[in-house]
């Protein structure tokens, strides 16, 4: 796996399609055993209870036609390889990867239509070339999940939250906070309509798609030039950390050195090592960021091909927050070495991440000079706060709504783009910024569809971060208001939080939870605490807009074009 995404070729792709059948065989053989020798389900002790339970559900390994199997591998890894090989050319002879060429170019330009053509053709060389490997992919998943006792794939990723109310919980949350989304989008479409034109909106109230600065909508933090209130520093310190000759490894140690100062795990001699920080020169690699556990107690690393950028700087706290647990959890047995649920995995290093955000964080490293601590700084940086976290909420929660109802059935093959559009403009309330039809596959423009990785994992974890991030303020004496907290070298916090994630997936993730934050549900109170004095100010600022919000159902897009 570590081989064919560092180095995407056909020989490597053959040995990785052919060891992951024979481990799958290895793992079924276990699970054979495991139920044919012990009535497990009915021992006592509820540890040994839980390690056979992880035993026996070993995912697509279960299918029981192997050459179906072999198939299923073959199809993902073309995805993969499609995805990671889109190049995109433009009307200006320039051609561009996804990162860093077309992530840059959406984070900073503001010509309406060369965003458009990148959005466009970014989708037109992804998603569109595999609509239907994708369909052949949902047949051979859900059957192999079905061999695996489960209904489809939506049921065996929702079993991971052991929780009969999983579904509702979220479903509340989402609702919970919509109101706050609503206004912050309100807020921003009247500054991009002051940028683009008024004409260049439809009258349902969506925002095109492509404005956002981000190739998927799903985090609006590259608008902060043009949506900074008031005029003061700005808190993207990309410029600080250029004019500093910041390098990835700069990055990884800044991150490395936080952990550290919480009494936390610094990372392994082979993490530094092995690790691929960099996009390396001629060969293709699968450049979206991800940590890796080689489950040998030693070897943990993190592929990135990072950029010297505040955005990519979060990113590097987040896969590093992934490595951490794996140290947390290393010498647990390996049926336990997971996170308490997914959504835990996502957050731990997020969490960091909202102290180190903070400007008076940024200014303890050098990359904020005179900060000013007044109503105003505070109010642009929980703007820049919310462009992150509560622009992220549709998009993180319907990723997986539209998932659910590709593996349950309800939505076909032909309806695949027209189910994607319904939620990205109900949820969201952006659309499109051309036509788009049953030829287009516009989930698959998102690395995690070709790549099968589940996404409610990333909701659940922008909710439960705020929680935990409250509960180690506390650890950490922080007074005044949670959003300024920043926990940096506070042991008490790094002991509430390490013991936690040396648990791993032992304990159910409600007793996890309780642990930290000394509640056992998900809970958005700790979101709105965070955000309430911009929740009031946007509030203020939409008085006059008698238009928040935007109808469910998708415009048409302008024609011509
Ligand atoms: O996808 C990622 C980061 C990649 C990952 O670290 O989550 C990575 C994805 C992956 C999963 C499985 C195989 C390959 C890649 N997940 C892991 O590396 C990982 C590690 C341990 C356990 C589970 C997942 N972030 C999401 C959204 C996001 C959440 N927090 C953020 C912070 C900053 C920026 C983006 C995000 C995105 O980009 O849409
Ligand atoms: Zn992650």
């Amino acid at each position: 796996m570590w081989n064919f995404n560092t180095n995407i070729t056909e020989h490597n792709r053959q040995i990785m399609v052919n060891k992951s059948v024979e481990v799958a065989q290895i793992e079924k053989e276990w699970a054979r055993r495991a139920n044919a020798r012990f009535d497990w389900e009915k021992l006592k002790d509820s540890y040994i209870v839980r390690q056979f339970k992880k035993i026996t559900h070993i995912g697509i390994a279960a299918m029981k036609d192997e050459s179906k199997l072999q198939r299923l591998n073959h199809v993902m890894s073309e995805m993969e390889e499609i995805y990671s090989g889109g190049k995109v050319c433009l009307s200006t002879g320039d051609c561009h990867a996804l990162e860093p060429g077309l992530t840059r170019l959406l984070a900073t330009s503001r010509d309406y239509d060369l965003l458009q053509e990148v959005w466009v053709k970014w989708r037109e060389v992804t998603g569109k070339k595999m609509k239907n490997l994708y369909s052949e992919f949902v047949e051979l998943i859900n059957e192999a999940h079905r061999d695996g006792g489960y209904s489809d794939t939506a049921a065996a990723w929702k079993s991971k939250y052991e929780s009969e109310t999983f579904e509702q919980d979220i479903e509340d949350l989402f609702i919970q906070l919509g109101p706050l989304y609503k206004q912050l989008h309100a807020f921003v479409r009247r500054k991009l309509m002051s940028v683009y034109g008024k004409d260049k909106f439809p009258t349902s109230g969506h925002i095109p798609a492509h404005l956002f600065g981000n190739m998927w909508s799903q985090q609006w933090n590259s608008l902060l030039d043009l949506l900074q209130p008031y005029d003061k520093e700005s808190v993207d310190v990309t410029p600080a950390m250029k004019e500093q000759n910041y390098t990835a490894l700069k990055m990884f140690q800044v991150s490395d050195e936080f952990f550290q100062s919480l009494g936390m795990l610094k990372m392994p001699k082979a993490f530094w090592e092995h690790s691929m920080i960099e996009k390396p020169k001629g060969r293709q690699v699968q450049c979206h960021a991800s940590a890796w556990n080689f489950y040998n107690k030693k070897d943990f690393r993190v592929k990135q091909c990072t950029d010297v950028t505040m955005s990519d700087l979060i990113t590097v706290h987040h896969e590093m927050g992934h490595i951490e647990y794996y140290l947390m959890y290393k010498d647990k047995p390996i049926v336990f070495q997971n996170g308490a649920n997914p959504g835990f995995h996502e957050a731990v290093g997020d969490v960091l991440a909202l102290s180190v955000s903070t400007p008076k964080h940024l200014q303890k490293i050098n990359l904020l000079k005179n900060v000013v601590d007044d109503k105003e700084s505070d109010i642009n940086f929980m703007l820049s706060m919310a462009l992150d976290k509560i622009a992220f909420l549709p998009f993180g929660y319907l990723m997986d709504q539209w998932r659910w109802s590709v593996f349950s059935g309800e939505t076909p093959p032909s309806q695949y783009n027209e189910k994607w559009w319904q939620l990205r403009c109900k949820y969201q309330g952006i659309s499109p910024p051309v036509m788009r039809s049953e030829d287009d596959f516009d989930p698959g423009a998102k690395y995690h569809i070709p790549a099968n990785t589940p996404y409610i994992r990333y909701f659940v974890s922008f909710i439960i971060q705020f929680q935990f991030h409250k509960a180690l303020c506390k650890a950490a004496n922080q007074t005044g208001p949670l959003h300024t907290c920043d926990i940096y070298r506070s042991k008490e916090a790094g002991k509430l939080l390490s013991d936690v994630l040396k648990l791993g997936s032992s304990k159910p993730w409600e007793y996890a939870m309780e642990k930290i934050v000394g509640s056992r549900k998900m809970d958005a109170a700790p979101v709105m605490e965070y955000f309430k004095p911009l929740i009031d100010w946007l509030v203020e600022q939409n008085s006059q807009d008698e238009s928040i919000g935007w109808e469910d159902e998708c415009p048409m897009p302008p024609t011509g074009h």
